[in-house]
């Protein structure tokens, strides 16, 4: 009997208040050793809160263990020194600098060697444009760029903030594509809403509703319930697999909380 390798990121009640406002009321997640692991969730369920509590980027309690280790009382600097990488929903590109001088901006100081090699083999594209200004790449070329980074200095997990929002259904394709790459070297928390995209790289997903955990299992799984797909993100009809929209009327959630924007088409 084969036993799974124990999770890279273990989060147990992580609570997020930020003045006045309780966000996060008990998150639980493991990210997995290995691949993708996806965090959904509909619009305002605490994401993007998660992950920058997880960074340290808000204030938080509960734990967060990276590799067995205690990280929640850790500044973000020491987070970013043990090996997480963090691809935010902006992707954080330098528009006036060249692709070069993006990743040059992101080599760490003592993190050995950046991989430069891992990086062109990943994406040779990177390559070809070193002297192009970044802000004249396409969306799915500056996302290589934002990935790119995460990988140059050995990395132990990738966190990336729905990478693909706002990108045409072509440059989706590419960039889920630069994704499956990267997971192939280094696991990856992917905050997405692009059900398509969690179906090709997902094998676990986390699902947050109102600042908690409200689901965790297999992706593969969750994708094809229609039922739990529709209360758990508002998508998905009898008979389809759960990553359609949901037909007019038959919303799951109430009116504040939109459903999980999502695509038909295949990536
Ligand atoms: N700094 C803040 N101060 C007060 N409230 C905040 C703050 N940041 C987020 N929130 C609120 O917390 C809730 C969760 O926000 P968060 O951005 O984590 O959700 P999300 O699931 O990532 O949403 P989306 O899918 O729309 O990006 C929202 O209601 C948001 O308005």
């Amino acid at each position: 009997m084969s036993t799974s390798p124990a999770p890279l990121l273990t989060v147990r009640d992580l609570r997020v208040v930020i003045g006045d406002s309780h966000i996060l009321h008990g998150v639980d997640l493991d990210v997995a050793a290995r691949g993708t692991t996806a965090l959904l969730g509909r619009n305002g369920s605490g994401k993007t809160t998660t992950v920058r509590g997880i960074l340290g980027l808000v204030p938080r309690t509960g734990s967060v263990l990276l590799g067995g280790e205690e990280t929640v009382r850790l500044a973000t600097h020491s987070l970013v020194r043990r090996g997480i990488g963090y691809a935010p929903e902006d992707r954080g590109v330098f528009a006036t600098l060249t692709v070069a001088e993006n990743l040059r901006l992101a080599e760490r100081p003592g993190a050995g060697q950046p991989a430069y090699d891992l990086v062109h083999e990943l994406f040779p594209e990177l390559g070809q444009r070193a002297g192009q200004a970044a802000g004249t790449l396409s969306g799915g070329q500056q996302q290589m760029v934002a990935i790119a980074r995460t990988l140059l200095n050995g990395n132990r997990l990738i966190i990336a903030d729905e990478p693909t929002k706002g990108l045409a259904p072509k440059v989706v394709t590419e960039v889920a594509q630069v994704l499956e790459r990267a997971a192939e070297a280094v696991p990856v928390l992917l905050v997405e809403q692009n059900l398509a995209v969690v179906r090709r790289l997902a094998r676990h997903c986390v699902v947050l509703a109102d600042g908690r955990t409200a689901h965790r299992g297999p992706a593969a799984e969750l994708l094809a319930d229609a039922d739990a797909a529709r209360r758990l993100l508002g998508v998905g009809r009898a008979g389809h697999d759960g990553a359609g929209p949901a037909p007019a009327g038959a919303s799951a959630g109430p009116a504040a909380h939109p459903a999980t924007r999502t695509e038909e088409a295949e990536v």
